[in-house]
């Protein structure tokens, strides 16, 4: 059997998902699957995205990192997504990219992907649950396989205690405020391993 390809595709304005994005390669990699981090379009003016510092320093942050594709999705075995909150739902930009992917979900290129979300928010109880669920249930219409963490590791308690997926509070000053990394890590982990089983039963 090949490596579990992952794609970890993520949109961030300030920096926090891009980081979650990163801790899911660290451990991907770590467990030998072949990652791309991919951002999605960002769809905000630029005099948005000017008037506050923060983002504008993580758009130069990130400059380097490619754009999602659909491509990207036919190419992964499975996908990890990222994105923060916005009032209890996706970002529009996380939004836009799951809706440009119509014409390889006719073609039934998303069946069988394995899928699993991280989020964030400004509150501990500000919405990432429903963010997360928002996001799976544009999954089961894709006819992917949600792997969710459950409460299968230590390091998800320490996190929260979030079993849909990760999901951290940022503070005022954008610092994490849960431990959450080493429940990244196990998200990454174990989605790379469902993948590989549904991976193996394809062959
Ligand atoms: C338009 C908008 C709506 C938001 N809605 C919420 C919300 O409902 N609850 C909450 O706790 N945080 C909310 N936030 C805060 C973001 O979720 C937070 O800035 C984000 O998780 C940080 O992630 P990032 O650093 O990857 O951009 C909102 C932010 C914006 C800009």
């Amino acid at each position: 059997m090949g490596k579990v390809k992952l794609g970890i595709i993520y949109y961030s304005s300030t920096g926090t998902n891009y980081k979650l994005a990163k801790w899911a390669e660290e451990a991907a990699l770590e467990v030998g699957a072949e990652v791309r981090v991919l951002k999605v379009q960002e769809l905000a003016p630029e005099a948005a995205i000017n008037s506050n510092p923060v983002w504008k320093a993580h758009v130069e942050e990130a400059k380097d990192v490619p754009i999602a594709t659909t491509d990207d999705l036919e190419w992964a075995d499975a996908i990890i997504f990222s994105t923060p909150t916005r009032f209890g739902n996706i970002s529009s930009q996380m939004k836009q990219f799951i809706d440009i992917t119509g014409g390889i979900w006719a073609q039934g290129k998303l069946t069988n992907k394995v899928v699993s979300a991280m989020s964030s928010a400004g509150n501990p109880h500000g919405g990432q649950e429903a963010t997360i669920k928002a996001l799976y249930t544009s999954m089961m219409h894709w006819g992917a396989i949600i792997a969710t963490p459950g409460f299968t590791d230590r390091s998800i308690y320490k996190a929260g205690g979030n079993p849909y997926g990760t999901s951290v509070t940022v503070d005022q000053d954008g610092k994490m405020v849960e431990d959450v990394e080493d429940a990244v890590k196990h998200q990454a982990k174990r989605t790379i391993e469902i993948a590989s089983w549904i991976k193996k039963g394809k062959e």
